[in-house]
């Protein structure tokens, strides 16, 4: 057999499995899988992948990129090389953030031709649901959106409305007509505006009133709204940034049910609470907030026993000056943070909690293709699929220096953060879009 890439050595990292083995790669896909050593090399280029473990390339099905518009706050050139330096190979892209949102066709189109001239890597696009684009729904999906998002709160720009309850209602049930999928940000309006008008007027205004002003009961409330309105409909839900374990636990109870609902929370609450949000400040600000330390332990719990169905980054990045208000209430919500996706579940998952690497890539790569209908092209390592892969040294600890980050701002929570399992090299069908380069060598 011919090919154009060899991987001699690794230890691959299935769903299901992990083992020593040789891969060869031809056209951008995995051709072949034998033991290590067996591999005829002839004329490919050759990874010597001894004393690494090959991960399936990550399927982050949730990051802002905010192209077109807004490209000052990321864009699709840094964003999908901040992705490829840590592993993810298939972005999907939100539609709010980008100015005008994608909500209509034409808008798709000119996202869609962007995306194509920039990514370094494969990527989807969202479209987005909001009260006045129903009719519009059918033309997005025809072009081919991954699925719908709506936001049941105010998404903090002015541009993409949030669903009321008629239209998520109606929404819906042309989604599930349409056979598509909507995500939601699940958080109730209703509580959070009181909350948040309360704790102002009252000059409440520290890094845990804002948590305060935006607590898990809101999640749940609408979590439980929605997948009641799923029933009615039968439209296919998949919640977004779960902060708690509560609401992993109802999303569980809809789905035995029979509700079509999958949930998927960040690597920011499996890592940090609220006492490293009052450390770090406006960088960690999101929404939902980040939580007590319990709260971060029982997202490992429900991970542990197979609740969370998928893992990705929600990457908000902001400019500086959007992170550097004076209250924390007016501070841009949303963290920076999709190129240590993977950093984040080896160091605090494997390493500290012993969560195997299975389900790492089970809930990163497998769950995120299967879910939106990429596998088996996307989201295992297996013969036939796409050569997306990720070479990690599982062992090799570093810590993150913002000169590390290739957002378009370097900011990020982790900054300072000791991680544990480096990225070496990130394959996307086959072409190798990153390659560590050696400090010791460069100068
Ligand atoms: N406008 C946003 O990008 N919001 C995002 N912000 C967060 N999560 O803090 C989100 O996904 O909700
Ligand atoms: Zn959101
Ligand atoms: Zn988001």
């Amino acid at each position: 057999m011919v090919f154009d890439t060899v991987i001699l050595s690794g230890t691959i990292v299935t769903e299901s499995d992990v083992f020593d083995a040789d891969i060869g790669i031809h056209n951008g896909k995995i051709v072949t899988i034998c033991e290590s050593g067996s591999i005829e090399v002839g004329d490919a280029k050759v990874i010597d992948a001894s004393g690494l473990h090959l991960f399936p390339g990550l399927v982050d099905v949730h990051v802002h990129f905010n192209e077109p518009g807004r490209d000052l706050w990321e864009g699709f050139e840094t964003g999908s090389k901040s992705l490829a330096a840590g592993g993810v190979t298939t972005f999907f892209d939100m539609p709010l953030n980008s100015n005008p949102p994608t909500t209509t066709k034409e808008r798709f189109l000119e996202k869609q031709q962007l995306a194509n001239e920039k990514s370094i890597i494969d990527y989807r696009l969202w479209g987005g649901l909001v009260p006045d684009n129903i009719e519009r729904l059918e033309d997005l999906h025809k072009e081919g959106a991954i699925g719908f998002k709506a936001f049941m709160s105010e998404c903090g720009t002015d541009d993409f409305q949030h669903a009321d309850n008629d239209t998520l209602f109606k929404g819906m049930e042309r989604i599930a007509e349409l056979e598509s999928i909507l995500a939601l940000h699940a958080e109730s309006n209703e509580m959070i505006n009181y909350l948040t008008d309360k704790a102002q007027k009252e000059k409440r205004l520290s890094i845990r009133d804002y948590c305060n002003s935006r607590p898990v009961l809101s999640e749940l409330e609408a979590v439980e709204r929605v997948v009641r309105y799923a029933e009615l409909t039968g439209c296919k839900l998949h919640i977004v940034h779960v902060s708690s374990k509560r609401v992993i636990e109802r999303i569980k109870e809809a789905k035995e049910q029979g509700i079509d609902v999958t949930a998927e929370t960040c690597p920011h609450y499996l890592c940090l609470s609220i006492e490293e949000f009052e450390k770090i400040g406006p960088t960690a600000k999101c929404a939902p907030p980040l939580r007590e330390r319990q709260e971060v332990e029982g997202l490992w719990n429900s991970l542990k026993k197979g609740d969370i169905d998928i893992i990705s980054s929600d990457h908000s990045p902001s400019p500086p000056d959007l992170k550097a208000q004076e209250s924390i209430f007016e501070v841009w919500g949303g963290i920076a943070g999709c190129q240590n996706t993977l950093h984040v579940l080896l160091t605090e998952g494997y390493h500290k909690r012993g969560v195997p690497l299975s389900k790492i890539a089970e809930v990163t790569a497998l769950n995120p293709a299967k879910r939106f209908g990429l596998f088996p092209k996307k989201g295992s390592i297996r013969i036939g699929s796409d050569a997306d892969l990720t070479l990690i040294q599982l062992n090799e600890t570093f810590v993150l220096k913002a000169e590390d980050l290739k957002y378009r701002h370097k900011i990020s929570p982790y900054i300072g953060k000791t991680f544990i399992g480096k990225t070496k090299y990130t394959l996307s069908r086959g072409q190798c879009v990153f390659e560590e380069v050696d400090e010791k060598t460069s100068v």
